[in-house]
């Protein structure tokens, strides 16, 4: 028996602002936060840790939700967790009171995931293994019952998702052995944040070319003009052959983002991401039948739930299924849209431009890679350079992919040192 005793909660913030790393056309000035809890248990040494990502005002809120949440988790087994995960899920998602206040978005979901995911670095943890190889190891039928299916069921039934899961689990063995060699490849954002002036951009590129980097991601989507210059650098530096993305952050009208990305089409984006509204799916459709043929189109990190991702998905709204693991409610939920982009052949390429996102999402690739797309083609995981000196084991990449964790847990422990340091006391 493992019983979860206690919840310690930090408000965290990191002042990227002052650089303007991180900064976007609708996010100008972000300062990377975490709402970060610490599941402490009656087995001595054995903590799980999780967060959820902000940026900056508002980390307040998150952390207050956490709270709201605690009575859900304290007193609780672990075993009692990990016999029926998708019944877990279900309890921390539908407190009857709490659900008012979400359902499954907004604050209280952010704060679901933060304890969702706390408990599976437990779990991992006790298992003695890494979260992507917890999954790994589990058979077809195991990983269903994972899975809240409550409002997917006309995407995908848990007796197909046992079929496909069955199929794709053929050629696993040499999957993980090609995995643990090669890695799960990455693009790198760290060079093109909108803020950063042409020269940094001109020279941050170059190093990711450096690096290895066959894809890079940019931020458009403020003023036209600085686009098309701005894009023009990178593919030059970039050459022909490599990948660019962009990434409008939200700002653009329908009508508008078209009409913008007409104009930015002779760059060759690989991608468009979040062109407009998360919410608007027959918004992203229409754009995506715009740009058929120049660009696919890509969104996620803040597509509030599996049941928004199932409209995209069916609707045939996006090319790429850009999940965060702390935006859905936790591994859980992610989970299940993994599942839901198997089903359609969607490509998942998880969104990771925050603190801790890319030490999560590598394990949710390596999942996807390993039981549910059963391929990595088309596929790259987000790395930001930012903020893993704080990790006690961060991700590792070599030659412009992430490296498989080998620590038990979901890596996203902090130093003891960060939390004390980096807890915000107010302005
Ligand atoms: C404010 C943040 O840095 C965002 O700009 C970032 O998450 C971004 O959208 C990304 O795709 O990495
Ligand atoms: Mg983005």
């Amino acid at each position: 028996m493992t019983i979860i005793q206690s919840i310690e909660v930090f408000d965290l913030r990191f002042p990227t602002s002052t650089n303007l790393d991180g900064s976007d056309a609708m996010n100008p000035d972000p300062d990377y936060s975490a709402a970060y809890a610490v599941l402490h248990t009656d087995s001595p040494g054995l903590q799980g840790h999780g967060l959820t990502f902000t940026i900056g005002r508002g980390n307040e809120i998150c952390c207050a939700a956490i709270r709201a949440m605690e009575h859900l988790l304290i007193g609780k087994d672990l075993a009692w967790i990990t016999e029926d995960m998708g019944r877990f899920w279900r309890h921390m998602t539908s407190d009857s009171q709490l659900r008012w206040i979400g359902p499954d978005k907004g604050a209280i979901h952010l704060a679901s995931a933060a304890l969702i995911n706390a408990v599976w670095d437990l779990w991992a943890k006790a298992e003695g293994k890494p979260v992507w190889r917890l999954v790994a190891d589990m058979t077809p039928e195991e990983i269903v019952k994972l899975i809240d299916f409550r409002y997917i069921t006309d995407c995908i039934t848990p007796d197909e998702a046992l079929q496909l899961l069955t199929e794709r689990a053929v050629g696993k063995k040499d999957r993980l052995a090609e995995l643990e060699r090669n890695g799960y490849p990455c693009y790198t954002t760290s060079a093109g944040w909108l803020g950063y002036g042409d020269e940094k951009l001109r020279r941050l590129t170059a190093e990711a070319v450096e690096a290895g980097f066959s894809h890079v991601k940019l931020k458009v989507g403020r003023d036209l003009q600085d686009d098309i210059r701005r894009l023009r650098i990178a593919r030059e530096v970039l050459g022909p052959d490599r990948h660019l993305m962009i990434d409008a952050n939200q700002v653009w009208e329908v009508d508008q983002a078209v009409a913008w990305l007409d104009q930015l089409a002779f760059a060759r984006p690989w991608f468009i991401e979040e062109p407009t509204s998360p919410d608007d799916i027959a918004g992203h459709r229409k754009i995506r039948e715009a740009m058929q043929g120049r660009m696919q189109v890509a969104t996620g990190e803040m597509c509030q739930n599996r049941i928004m991702f199932k409209q995209l998905i069916m609707e045939s709204a996006i090319d790429i299924v850009q999940i965060d693991a702390c935006r859905l409610g936790g591994v859980n939920e992610v989970l299940a849209v993994m599942l839901m982009a198997a089903k359609y052949k969607l490509k998942v390429c998880p969104h990771a431009g925050g603190v801790g996102l890319c030490e999560y999402v590598q394990h949710l690739s390596m999942i996807d890679y390993l039981c549910f797309a059963a391929t990595k083609e088309g596929r790259v995981i987000e790395y930001v350079d930012h903020l893993h000196e704080h990790f006690v084991d961060p991700c590792e990449i070599r030659d412009a992919a992430y490296m498989p964790p080998t620590q038990p847990g979901y890596s996203i422990e902090m130093k003891r040192d960060s939390l004390e340091r980096y807890q915000f006391r107010g302005l």
